[in-house]
């Protein structure tokens, strides 16, 4: 039991893992098990991250979310680039947080229903990274 509760009070990872454990796993879709799928383990998150962080991507401090800021050369470059998430969000059924003013784009993206990061934002991140490097 005292292993325990050194475990609950000294591990920074533990409060998003017991949101993600209950509120993805649990609330996942019995039937296809989708929510489920998409919960990142400790490990797969660690790596994750890491790739992400080198591509420019970085942890938001107050909630469990990533943030890039990209910069383009004009706003209709931008504005292409944007087009191109929109079709892909929509097709994932995930969509980002996201705000454009001329040339450049903040993005950030969580799972709101499991209040936290999940396998799509790590899909999505990597998504966004292949089309900004393609413009
Ligand atoms: C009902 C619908 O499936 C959901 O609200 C989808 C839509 N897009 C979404 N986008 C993001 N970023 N997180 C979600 O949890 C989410 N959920």
């Amino acid at each position: 039991m005292s292993w325990l509760m050194f475990t609950l009070t000294s591990s920074r990872q533990w409060p998003s893992v017991f949101t993600k454990l209950t509120r993805c796993s649990l609330s996942s879709d019995s039937r296809t098990g989708k929510m489920a799928a998409d919960w990142l383990s400790p490990s797969e998150r660690e790596q994750f991250l890491l790739e992400l962080k080198a591509t420019g991507w970085v942890e938001v401090d107050e909630r469990d979310a990533l943030y890039k800021e990209l910069h383009f050369k004009t706003f209709n470059q931008a504005f292409g680039f944007m087009c191109r998430v929109a079709l892909q969000a929509e097709k994932m059924d995930h969509h980002p947080e996201w705000f454009n003013v001329y040339n450049k784009v903040q993005i950030t993206l969580s799972t709101h229903d499991c209040g936290g990061l999940s396998k799509k934002d790590i899909r999505l991140a990597k998504f966004i990274d292949k089309v900004a490097l393609s413009l």
